[in-house]
Parts: C-alpha cells; sequence; structure tokens
C-alpha cells in the first residue's frame, strides 16, 4: 500500500492523455497539474462542448480531435468515459497505441475492464485499470476539483500475469494525487462496490422514484414536506444515468447477488414490524448506529471495508 498527501518531487508520467473530461477526467486533469504528476496534460471528449469547457478552464496542455489522436505517443492513457464506452474505444486506440504504453481506466466496476479492453491492446501495451473511490454526484468538466482523490481509496487491478513496472507507474501516479492506493482482485472489487455503492445507489433512485409515484398517485405533500433522510437520498439519486446505467449492466453478476441478500434482509424487516418485535429493531438499530460511529471515527475519508489485498 502506498498513499499520502504531498506534491510531486518528479511527473510520474511525461505525456498523460485523458480520454473523456467530465467530473473525473476533468478532476484528474486538475489535480495531475497541482501536483506536477504529468508533464503534459493531453485530452479528448466524444461531446465537443465538454472538450471546449476543458480547454477554456485551463486544464489541457494539448486538445485531440478523437480518442486515436489523443492516445498517440502517450505514456499513460486513461478512460474516463462510461463503462459502456470502453469496447469501442479501445479498438480505436489500439493500432496507435506504441509499445511501452500503460492503459489504465477510472471506472466502477474492474472485472469488465479486463473484458472490454484486454483483448483488444497489442502486445507491448500494459493494462492496468483503476477505480478512485471518490465522486459526486455532479457530471462534466465544471464539476471537477484538484482535491477530489485526496485521501481517497485508489484500487488498481492489473491482471495477475502483469508486469510490475506499470503497475508500479500507475501506482505512483495515484499517491502522488494524495490517494491510498491498494491493489485487488476484479472479481473481488466487484462483490465489495456492489454492496458498498452500487446497491446504495440502486436504493437511492428506488426511493425517490416510490415517492415520486405517490406524489402523482396520491397528490400528497411527499416532496413539499421531504425530511432531511430522503432529501440525502435525493442527493444520491442525482447521480449520472448513463455512468450508473453502464455500472449497473457491467457488473451485472454481483449486484443481483448484492440486491437479493437487501432483498431478503428488507423482508425480515417487514415481519419484524408487522408482528412488533421490538427487540429486533433495536438490536438492528442499535448495531448499524455503531457502524456509523466506527466509520466517522475512523476518518470518513480512509475508512474502507475489509479489502482482501493479494
Ligand atoms: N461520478 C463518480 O462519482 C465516479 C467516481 C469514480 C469513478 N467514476 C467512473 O468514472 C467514469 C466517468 O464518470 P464521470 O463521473 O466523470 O462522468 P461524466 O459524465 O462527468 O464524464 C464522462 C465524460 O465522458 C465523455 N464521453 C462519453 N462517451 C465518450 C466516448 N465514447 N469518447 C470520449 N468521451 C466520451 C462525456 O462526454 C463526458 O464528458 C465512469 O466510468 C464512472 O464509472 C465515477
Ligand atoms: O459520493 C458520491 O456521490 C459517490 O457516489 C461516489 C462513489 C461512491 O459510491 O462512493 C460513486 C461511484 C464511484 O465509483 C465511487 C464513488
Amino acid at each position: 500500500m502506498s498513499g499520502g498527501g504531498t506534491a510531486a518531487a518528479a511527473p510520474a508520467v511525461r505525456r498523460l492523455a485523458l480520454i473523456g473530461v467530465g467530473l473525473i477526467g476533468s478532476s484528474l486533469a486538475r489535480a495531475a497539474r497541482a501536483r506536477g504528476a504529468a508533464e503534459v496534460i493531453a485530452g479528448y471528449d466524444a461531446n465537443p462542448q465538454h472538450l471546449a469547457r476543458a480547454a477554456e478552464l485551463g486544464l489541457l496542455d494539448e486538445v485531440a480531435g478523437s480518442a486515436a489522436a489523443v492516445a498517440e505517443g502517450a505514456d499513460l492513457v486513461i478512460l474516463c468515459t462510461p463503462l459502456g464506452s470502453y469496447a469501442a474505444i479501445g479498438a480505436e486506440i489500439a493500432p496507435r497505441l506504441r509499445p511501452g504504453t500503460v492503459v489504465s481506466d477510472v471506472g466502477s466496476s474492474k472485472a469488465c475492464v479486463l473484458r472490454d479492453l484486454g483483448a483488444v491492446l497489442p502486445d507491448g501495451v500494459a493494462l492496468v485499470p483503476a477505480h478512485p473511490v471518490a465522486g459526486t454526484e455532479q457530471s462534466g468538466p465544471d464539476a471537477g476539483f484538484a482535491e477530489l482523490f485526496v485521501n481517497r481509496w485508489c484500487i488498481l487491478t492489473p491482471p495477475e500475469d502483469a508486469a510490475p513496472e506499470p503497475v508500479a507507474l500507475v501506482e505512483r501516479f495515484w499517491a502522488l494525487l494524495g490517494s491510498t492506493v491498494e491493489r485487488m482482485d476484479p472479481q473481488h472489487h466487484d462483490l465489495v462496490l456492489a454492496i458498498t455503492s452500487h446497491v446504495p445507489h440502486l436504493i437511492a433512485y428506488n426511493i425517490v422514484a416510490t415517492a415520486d409515484d405517490l406524489e402523482s398517485v396520491t397528490k400528497s405533500e411527499v416532496i413539499k414536506y421531504s425530511a432531511g433522510g430522503f432529501r440525502d437520498f435525493t442527493r444520491i439519486a442525482a447521480s449520472d444515468p448513463v455512468m450508473w446505467r453502464d455500472v449497473c449492466l457491467n457488473n451485472r453478476e454481483a449486484v443481483l447477488e448484492m440486491l437479493a441478500r437487501f432483498t431478503e434482509d428488507l423482508t425480515a424487516l417487514q415481519r419484524a414490524i408487522r408482528w412488533g418485535e421490538g427487540d429486533r429493531l433495536l438490536e438492528l438499530f442499535t448495531r448499524t448506529r455503531a457502524i456509523r460511529r466506527q466509520i466517522i471515527d475512523a476518518g470518513q475519508e480512509t475508512a474502507a471495508p475489509d479489502f482482501g489485498r493479494r
């Protein structure tokens, strides 16, 4: 494990290519510049307005006209786009990558990255997938900020046979941005993140939609009188629709497994309420309150579930 919050002494990479300059891509550009983690930052985005805005904000040294063009000559290429775009981007950039290039990403699900990119990258190009466990419900280049990754986990899921040098380069890059870097098996990553991030988002999307349905059915004032708890859910439920569609479809098995567990536990909770089992309710609510306290005591940013290190 490595980590820290100090500025870089020497750049981790000479030429950094960012494909996608939305929330995460623009935060990477800002952080890499602020901490001197790359000598040259080049960017491309399929949305011309996002690309123009990133340039206007001064986040990029070079603006490219395609994913293939930005990847050409780069030392480190990072995909910062929704997971559903990876296969097409991989196929487009593969012929233009020179040997020695390291390809990485920031996607929220990891087994699919080896599936979609691993198959198309040429010999001599290393794939080191990464997931910064840091974000917000906002999207686009204006939403990014340089400190997003400081004291947050960044999980690397390199293939078992990955050479040490490219993995060390990506590890050093994220450490320079202030992240605490862990390595993990991709399947294990997807299972852990399904319960800590993906299912919580689905719960938020669902509760907000249910309340909205009730509003139209009963003409009640669900939204008007929404209390703090519901409002917290609406923040998460405002997260990017394309990103979350792709997370669900690309971590299907783990999400369905965790949703099934969640549904079972919810049914048990329903029974306890129906049968007036106050002791069960007290026991559950006391246990979960203690978990929240543990997370706060550990410092929210660095508290994490027991990630099985390999
Ligand atoms: N938002 C978060 O909290 C968060 C946190 C960690 C990781 N991630 C991951 O980061 C990635 C990007 O998410 P984001 O929050 O930055 O989303 P975003 O919508 O803010 O940015 C994505 C950008 O990619 C561009 N794009 C889409 N398809 C493209 C393509 N084919 N070629 C080039 N550009 C394309 C979009 O125009 C947009 O500017 C996702 O894979 C997501 O899973 C997100
Ligand atoms: O804080 C938020 O708004 C987030 O949703 C960030 C969050 C998360 O679930 O923790 C969302 C998806 C990412 O892959 C990583 C981080």
